[in-house]
């Protein structure tokens, strides 16, 4: 779990520095979304660890989440695992598993994506 939330923290950073990304997260309380998005990716990786926050159908809903933006933050991830020298091949397993879930964060406006 402190591995992933390194990761997860080094990933917000870089999402909050992307101008296409940083207004989703206005007002957003980070230290609660860091941990729950700690949480979900660690279930997604270990069988031992379970998610115990909210759907991501519902939470992602009505935000104007599209396709691209769903990109830029796997990109952002994925800069965050090479930076804590995590190796490509369990990169592709965590991108492959989260590109599973794309439909979820995008939800509806998943019109250009
Ligand atoms: C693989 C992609 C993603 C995953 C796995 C993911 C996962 C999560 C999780 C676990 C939460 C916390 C739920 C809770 O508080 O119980 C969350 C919240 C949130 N996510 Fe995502 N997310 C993803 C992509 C995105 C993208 C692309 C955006 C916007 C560009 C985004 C914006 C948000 C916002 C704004 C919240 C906070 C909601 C609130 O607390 O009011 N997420 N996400």
């Amino acid at each position: 779990m402190d591995g992933v939330r390194r990761v997860v923290d080094e990933m917000y950073v870089r999402v909050l520095a992307d101008p296409e990304l940083t207004h989703f997260f206005d007002g957003v309380p980070m230290e609660k979304l860091a941990r729950m998005q700690t949480e979900f990716i660690a279930s997604i990786t270990s069988g031992d660890i379970q998610y115990t926050g909210a759907d991501l159908t519902k939470v992602h809903a009505g935000r104007g989440i599209t396709g691209v933006h769903f990109s830029k933050f796997c990109g952002h991830l994925t800069d965050a695992l090479e930076a804590n020298n995590v190796s490509s091949h369990a990169i592709d397993q965590v991108l492959g598993k989260l590109a599973m879930y794309s439909d979820k964060i995008t939800g509806s406006s998943n019109v250009d994506g």
